[in-house]
């Protein structure tokens, strides 16, 4: 038998080599290329144990022998020499054997105990051994197989097939090898895990500070019969797990409910984490979800979660969920689904645990009976409905917002003479909020910064109601006539980009040709481009 210097080289430079090397893309791969740099070497493998990869069992050869399918031995680097032709190196890690069942066959045993194997009397023949014609023609007589153990927990198996029969002190000296290589690889993992940590608690944070910022009051204010139904809802679903879709128009307070919805149930002290889905670009929006690996498209500079991982364990609330495209609809039903997800980029499949918490001030059910939103979402989504009606609809609450907001900027605005009086009331009360709560918010903030004598005055269009209070508000107004309300130019840029929406639903997206939104408007395609454009329409 030859010792340890004779078939693979000199021992010490070897171990010097790796130890410097703790970065395990390129130590694993350096410590194959070392150990089989001699040709007495035919081949020198490592195989990590990993969960595996998404759709791997259905294509693995062994899946038949694998009756442990949370983690497998997956190849990860291999090198060897050809004893037929000098110029020929293995270094490929995708074939046949580039994944073992724990505990199935020679390499999968070593993973299951923990214990090493050393057999030099390959040319024998044993009946495990799969190809024994290739074991003859490249003249190998030994395999030695390593558990990667640290700290008691086995990483995976270092092997090695040799042209020379390999002896004890060689073998021993193959465990510290195995040794080093099992710390380095737990030492990455270790990193990996706290870059990762890192990562999300940057991002957690980077978000928390955002919506601390933005977010001005947290509690539902009003005490309309209206207001009590929803905190009925609230009550009732909050502590389930049920998804909740909250309907009612732009600025009535759905995203105040969903907080609500969060803060009452089991995962408060968890993230509640907002997605305002008409915000993200279209070509973003797989990412923003499910977070993607660094290079996985251009400007993907780093690792980074997606939204549902952020979430994971609290609430994702999401917000304008009408906007999301048709063919994200698809991903994001099989999240809710199976509670698993891929990263852009990744194959790794990551379990998230979320509840789902969606607003819309689209008619979805609508929507989902004419194709324009996925039925099945639709229905997932929509176990547990709640309206937040329009403020018009429920006057009762006007002037108890009104005095909420004055009470908070006012003390902001260090002016505590500011008061309502009953005739501010009857006046807020006569208009009919088409911006809702969050248009009365802006008003009062407006009068308190305004105001004069502790006197308040709202700069509000006449009083557009006809009597009755109805949703269809915009159409009552046409009738009107000398009380014809009169818009701000924002809000009348909000009416038109209205318009423009519409017409682009009408026209599934298109603004040229016959029945494109241009036509339908009466304008150039240009025109309506540019327009769309400057009015931030998506
Ligand atoms: N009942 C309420 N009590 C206190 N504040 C409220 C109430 N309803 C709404 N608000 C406030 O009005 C503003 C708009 O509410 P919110 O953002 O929840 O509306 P929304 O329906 O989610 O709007 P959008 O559809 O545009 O996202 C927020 O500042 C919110 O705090």
């Amino acid at each position: 038998m030859l010792e340890t210097n004779a078939i693979f080289g000199d021992p010490k430079q070897i171990l010097l080599a790796l130890s410097g090397q703790h970065h395990l893309p390129e130590l694993l791969p350096a410590a194959v290329r070392l150990l089989a740099q001699r040709s007495t070497i035919a081949l020198a493998r490592i195989w990590l144990l990993r969960p595996p990869l998404h759709g791997d069992c259905g294509k693995c050869a062994l899946a038949d022998e694998c009756h442990q399918r949370d983690r497998c031995l997956h190849l990860v680097t291999s090198y060897g020499n050809s004893a037929t032709d000098e110029q020929e190196h293995w270094t490929r890690a995708d074939g046949k054997f580039r994944r073992f069942p724990q505990g199935g066959r020679k390499i999968g045993r070593i993973a299951s105990t923990g214990e090493s194997m050393l057999i030099n009397t390959l040319q024998e023949g044993h009946e495990w051994i799969v190809s024994p014609e290739w074991i003859h023609r490249q003249q190998i007589v030994a395999l030695a197989g390593l558990p990667l153990v640290y700290r008691g927990e086995t990483l995976g198996v270092l092997a090695i097939f040799a042209r020379e029969p390999i002896e004890q002190s060689c073998q021993e000296w193959l465990h510290m090898i195995a040794d080093h290589l099992a710390a380095a690889i737990a030492n990455a993992r270790a990193i990996e895990e706290i870059e990762e940590l890192k990562s999300h608690l940057e991002l957690e944070n980077e978000y928390l500070r955002e919506e601390v910022a933005g977010t001005a009051f947290g509690d539902l204010v009003g005490r309309s019969p209206a207001l009590d139904t929803i905190a009925q809802q609230i009550n009732l679903v909050a502590p389930t797990e049920s998804s909740v879709l909250i309907l009612g128009e732009s600025g009535t307070g759905k995203e105040v409910v969903a907080r609500e919805l969060h803060r009452r149930s089991s995962r408060r002290d968890r993230p509640l984490i907002k997605v305002n889905c008409a915000a993200i670009p279209r070509e973003l929006y797989e990412s923003e979800f499910f977070g993607h690996s660094k290079g996985s498209f251009t400007g993907a500079l780093r690792d980074r979660a997606g939204r549902f991982e952020l979430a994971d364990g609290g609430t994702l609330f999401l917000d304008e969920i009408g906007e999301i495209p048709l063919d994200l609809q698809a991903k994001l039903l099989r999240v809710l689904q199976e509670g698993e997800l891929e990263r852009i980029g990744e194959e790794r499949t990551r379990k998230v645990n979320v509840r789902i918490i969606a607003a819309t001030n689209r008619e979805l059910r609508q929507e989902a009976l004419e194709g324009r939103f996925r039925q099945d979402l639709y229905y997932r989504l929509s176990v547990f409905p709640i309206e937040v009606p329009p403020l018009r609809d429920r006057l009762e609450d006007v002037g108890l917002l009104a005095e909420h907001f004055l009470a908070r900027y006012s003390r902001q605005l260090g002016r505590a003479e500011l008061r309502l009086t009953l005739g501010n009331v009857k006046q807020l009360q006569e208009y009919d909020w088409p911006g809702n709560v969050r248009e009365l918010q802006h008003v009062i903030e407006r009068a308190a910064i305004v105001a004069s004598n502790g006197r308040l005055t709202f700069d509000l269009p006449k009083p557009a109601r006809t009597g009755s209070r109805s949703p269809k508000h915009a159409s009552k107004r046409e009738g009107a006539n000398s009380s014809e309300p009169i818009y701000t130019m924002a809000e009348m840029r909000d009416r038109e980009a209205d318009n423009i929406r519409r017409a682009l639903e009408h026209s599934d997206g298109k603004v040229y040709g016959k029945n494109g939104a241009a036509a339908r408007l009466g304008v150039k395609p240009t025109t309506l481009a540019s327009r769309i454009k400057s009015l931030g329409i998506r």
